[in-house]
């Protein structure tokens, strides 16, 4: 597997957030949160349960918006760009709870999203399913011959997503987000709740979009193991601010970044993460 590629010098983030805050009532989900995503990197967001990771995600994507702070795409300023805009500038994204429609074929739920691209939102899509039926044509050979054949749903283009395995469901949605065309792809813990074989897979499949498609992808992952092997760059997130970023060697040797993982109650599992992902990139380098 292809792992940490380096670098050449540092251009203008793809993606730029800076300074920015979300507050849901009395809570702050997020507090000054800055970081950059460089063209063509891996970018992860970790951090412990209730940390902020799914609120960012959602400010970044445009579901909500920041109460302070600013985001840049492509060096324009999308801060009050609605969710549906952002899309078609090319912010595509998969959510953790999956999002498909589940009584829909693979292919339609992936047409679902090459239609958001081109028309408004997935949900619009629905609605004008008829037209999409006469866009049909045209985009079939996109469709199949790019997306399908590459995420390798070819036998299951027709099937009921609601009859696919958890693991098979979570890569249609990676396809019907690859459908948009995205210059990000943002991926809501890719791999969570899937077996080994699935989530070496995934990996795969990451890495294999940013090498084949030339797609940036920010992701949102708890499996320590996978951010590390495919990361260039991570995000630590805790109680809403950015505690650690950096290379995964660099976060992983970062001491709030062990405590932050102490406090969560989950330190055992993490630990040990943390240093399979260690042992791994160093199997890797
Ligand atoms: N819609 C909401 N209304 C009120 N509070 C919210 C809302 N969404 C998130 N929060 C709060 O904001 C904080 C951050 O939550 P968030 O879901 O973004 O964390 P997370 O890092 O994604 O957690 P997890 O790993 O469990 O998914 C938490 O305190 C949470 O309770």
């Amino acid at each position: 597997m292809e792992t940490n590629q380096p670098r050449g010098p540092a251009t203008a983030p793809l993606l730029q957030v800076d300074g920015v805050t979300l507050t849901f009532g009395g809570v702050k989900a997020l507090s000054g949160v800055g970081f950059g995503v460089q063209p063509g990197s891996i970018t992860a967001v970790i951090g412990p349960n209730g940390a902020g990771k799914t609120s960012l995600f959602n400010t970044i994507s445009g579901f909500y918006r920041p109460t302070g702070g600013s985001i840049r795409f492509k060096g324009e300023d999308i801060t009050r760009i609605p969710a549906p805009r952002r899309a078609r500038m090319g912010l595509g994204r998969s959510f953790q709870n999956i999002a498909l429609f589940r009584g829909m074929t693979v292919l339609d739920n992936i047409k679902l999203g090459r239609h958001a691209h081109l028309k408004a939102n997935v949900f619009d899509a629905l609605f004008y399913l008829g037209r999409a039926r006469r866009e049909e044509a045209e985009l079939r050979r996109d469709i199949e011959e790019r997306i399908i054949d590459f995420l390798e749903i070819d036998h299951i283009r027709h099937a009921p997503v609601s009859a696919l395995s958890y693991g098979l469901q979570k890569r249609v949605e990676m396809a019907r987000a690859l459908a948009m065309q995205p210059e990000i792809l943002m991926l809501d813990e890719p791999v969570a709740g899937m077996n080994r074989e699935e989530t070496e897979d995934m990996a795969r499949f990451i890495l294999d979009v940013r090498a084949e498609w030339g797609v940036t992808v920010l992701m949102v992952e708890h499996d320590m193991g996978m951010v590390m092997d495919l990361s260039d760059h991570v995000v630590v997130l805790n109680f809403g601010q950015v505690i650690a970023q950096g290379t995964p060697a660099v976060v992983q040797a970062d001491p709030e970044v062990n405590r932050a993982y102490l406090g969560s109650g989950n330190v055992g599992d993490l630990r040990r993460k943390l240093q399979a992902g260690a042992t791994s990139a160093q199997g890797a380098a």
